[in-house]
């Protein structure tokens, strides 16, 4: 028996990327491998992909932050696709569902057909997060986690797990194995921004947060093994 009936799985943009850029075709078909084997345990899984290895509406400072934002929905589909065809390529039955109309290379999301495709055993790829300006995929993972009855969001990023302090700027910060959505938010711990754990806390729904750049740790998670941080309350 898998340890979760469904997840969603949030993949950032950047692990998809050498040095946090671009697309590598290595790091996504090893990523393709380990979604494949992760899914033969019997667990249904949607993904939610990020789209900071090509464009961050925030930090594209010289362009109108709703025009970036769009930018940056539209990269998450690049990824999509990409991420699509490595699942084809390794044996999945994978399918793009996209929150804005890009015709001819996405489904709309549909959250009833949704439902209908993860039970047939298909990988989904959420693509343009929310499909609104001003969010993030992060908070895109938990919309959708809640609207397809996920039981629990794994965020896989690039680094183990929630700290005391950033562990990019601070190598000596401690990593936690379990905090509270309230100690997220009164500590200020910013691996995911406020509106995302928001939303979680007020639908109780647990987040584990792994380093999705070590091999074999999504299998791991999707396993029940102990990785990473897990948030909830
Ligand atoms: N307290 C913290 N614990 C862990 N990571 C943190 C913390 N504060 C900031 N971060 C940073 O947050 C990043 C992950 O957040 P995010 O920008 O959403 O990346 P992604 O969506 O690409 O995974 C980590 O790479 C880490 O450098
Ligand atoms: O619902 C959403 C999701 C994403 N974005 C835009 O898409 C970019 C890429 O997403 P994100 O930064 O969350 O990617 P990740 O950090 O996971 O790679 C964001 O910076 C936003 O500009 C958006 O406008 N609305």
């Amino acid at each position: 028996m898998p340890r979760y009936r469904r997840i969603l799985l949030k993949l950032s943009g950047e692990a998809l990327g050498e040095g946090g850029q671009g697309l590598s075709w290595e790091r996504l078909s090893s990523l393709g491998g380990e979604l494949a084997e992760a899914r033969k345990r019997g667990t249904e899984l949607a993904l939610v992909v990020g789209g900071g290895n090509i464009l961050r509406g925030a930090s594209a400072k010289a362009l109108d932050r709703v025009r970036a934002d769009y930018m940056g929905m539209l990269a998450t589909f690049i990824n999509a696709l990409a991420l699509e065809e490595v699942l084809k390529q390794a044996g999945v039955p994978a399918r793009v569902l996209s929150a804005l109309s890009v015709e001819g290379v996405g489904e709309p999301f549909h959250r009833e057909r949704a439902l209908e495709y993860l039970a047939r055993g298909e990988i989904l790829i959420l693509a343009c997060g929310t499909g609104n300006p001003l969010f993030t995929t992060d908070t895109a993972a938990v919309l959708r986690a809640l609207e397809l009855r996920a039981e629990v969001l794994f965020k896989g990023t690039k680094v183990d797990g929630v700290y005391e302090e950033d562990p990019v700027k601070n190598p000596a910060a401690r990593k936690y194995d379990y905090l509270s959505y309230e100690e997220v938010l009164e500590k200020g711990l910013g691996v995911m921004d406020l509106t995302a754990i928001t939303l979680a806390r007020e639908h109780h729904l647990p987040v584990l947060v792994f380093n999705m750049l070590k091999s074999g740790n999504i299998v791991r998670a999707v396993s029940g093994e102990t990785v990473g941080t897990l948030i909830g309350g």
